[in-house]
């Protein structure tokens, strides 16, 4: 074992190999978890170090493949920071779990998938006390039905989620399919509904996972003939959820898998939910049968949030964070942060931390500086037809009336401003400002211009409003 490689540093003595491998473990277990590294890597053991090689050894041919597609890099880089003579790990099946002469290897190899994922005891408080094999994922503790805010978007997909968690696989609901762009709020439903059912029968066994790692196991189970045992233990779930469906498109084989796993589990009363991006029409590439099936349950869309939910998440999370900030600043992400929920806890987040790090309030001053790269982010050249639409939202007035000849101060005045913020924001001419509010003469949009400026100067609150409205749109 301890012998020169390319006349590099002799490997090691016995101990220190034993310490060296010590430190390969315990960086990997930080790196990837304390949940995957008992999943996946816990029953690693060193064989010894042969040339510039480090063998490393697994019970089951199963995991065998798992930890080299997954951890392969990751373990020949820590080992070569402990000893750069080490160039290469080979990740074998130990000679315990190697089938004996005569055994068909695919039993053996199954044998070895149920052994080896062994449950993970928080992860599992609901699972049946014969099941020895856990693949969900973690659920995440915020993801619960407390904590997520309802409004006019999401109202039924959430009404859907409540209802399959009081009353698992109930008619009409059986898949329950839910959909919506990036970040709006579909893996924190199903948590919610994981953890609902999970609090009131601790019977039933949930697995959650993404599409993907379905894939994964699947993938795994081929190459290790294990599929009987795949399949079997997804089959004796109560609760399957599959997240991110859409990472499906295109892998026929395991779409096949899916659709099989799908009809036993309906077939047998359990319940499934699925998320993806699209709903199940528009999921092009996904097989014609799985449409059908995914279809034939209920199908709830989350659709792209509103100011007033925005506002509403912003309020809660901003509550619950213990930071005290400042209402006009929420108001002002809700404007300007439209893209989806993940982003609007990203922006508040960075300011909650700023706000803890200097113990000052948040101004809406500081909030820009703060944002500024996530702000320019949604950065385009303004038009005068935005600048309308904003300020007629604002001051709750109608589009038209930003280029109609009403002279009432309700609607003068909003316009006005609007005329204002148009010379201010963009580089139009008098002229031609004039001309998009109606066919209004120049003289107009000036006076408008030296009016709203003076309002200003003599009413604060005014003033804030105005500054309010140009903040979003410089940023918008
Ligand atoms: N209505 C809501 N109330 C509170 N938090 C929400 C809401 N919607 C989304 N979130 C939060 O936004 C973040 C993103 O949500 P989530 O991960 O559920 O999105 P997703 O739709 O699954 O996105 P992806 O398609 O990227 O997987 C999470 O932290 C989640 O808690």
């Amino acid at each position: 074992m301890e012998k020169d490689v390319d006349g590099a540093t002799p490997v090691t003595s016995v101990p220190q190999l034993a310490e060296s491998w010590a430190r390969v473990r315990g960086r990997l277990r930080e790196d990837v978890g304390e949940v995957e590294y008992r999943s996946w890597l816990k029953q690693m053991t060193l064989a010894g170090i042969e040339g510039d090689e480090a063998i490393v050894l697994l019970p089951t041919r199963f995991l065998r493949d798992w930890v080299r597609g997954h951890y392969g890099d990751r373990l020949r880089a820590l080992w070569q920071m402990e000893n750069p003579a080490i160039r290469r790990v080979d990740v074998r099946v130990a000679a315990a779990a190697r089938p004996a002469a005569g055994e068909p290897v695919a039993e053996a190899a199954a044998d070895g998938l149920a052994e080896t994922l062994a449950p993970r005891p928080e992860n599992r408080p609901g699972a049946k006390p014969d099941a020895r094999v856990d693949w969900s994922a973690p659920l995440e503790t915020r993801f619960t039905f407390d904590t997520f805010i309802v409004g006019k978007p999401n109202e039924f997909a959430y009404a859907c989620a409540r209802r399959v968690a009081e009353k698992p696989a109930i008619a009409g609901f059986n898949p329950l399919f839910l959909y919506g762009g990036v970040g709006l709020g579909k893996t924190h439903l199903m948590h919610s509904i994981a953890w609902t059912i999970r609090e009131s029968s601790h019977q039933r066994s949930i697995t959650y996972m993404t599409a993907e790692k379905f894939m994964g196991l699947f993938i795994v189970a081929l190459r290790s003939q294990s599929t009987m045992e795949f399949k079997e233990i997804l089959r004796g779930v109560d609760v399957l959820m599959i997240d991110d469906l859409q990472f499906l498109i295109g892998k026929d084989n395991t779409q096949e898998e899916f659709f099989h796993t799908f009809n036993a589990l309906i077939g047998a009363g359990k319940q499934i939910v699925v998320s993806a991006d699209k709903s199940p029409s528009d999921l092009n590439g996904l097989d014609d049968r799985l449409r059908g099936r995914l279809g034939g349950g209920m199908v709830a869309d989350l659709h792209a949030t509103t100011y007033e939910l925005r506002l509403s998440i912003l309020e809660a999370k901003a509550s619950g964070s213990g930071v005290a900030m400042n209402k006009r600043v929420l108001e002002f992400l809700a404007h300007k942060i439209t893209s989806n929920v993940r982003d609007i806890e990203g922006a508040l987040n960075r300011l909650i931390g700023h706000a803890n790090l200097f113990g000052r309030e948040i101004t809406l001053e500081t909030a820009q500086e703060v944002l500024k790269d996530m702000l320019r982010a949604h950065d385009r050249r303004l038009t005068i037809e935005e600048i309308q639409k904003r300020v007629a939202e604002h001051y709750n007035i109608r589009l038209t009336d930003m280029s109609s000849a009403r002279r009432a101060r309700n609607v003068a005045r909003p316009r006005q401003v609007a005329m204002y913020l148009a010379k201010k924001l963009t580089q139009r001419s008098l002229p031609e400002i004039g001309r998009r509010f109606g066919n209004r003469d120049h003289t107009t949009v000036m006076h408008a211009v030296s009016r709203v400026a003076e309002l200003m100067q003599g009413d604060a609150g005014f003033a804030e409003d105005v500054e309010l409205l140009q903040r979003m749109l410089e940023v918008s």
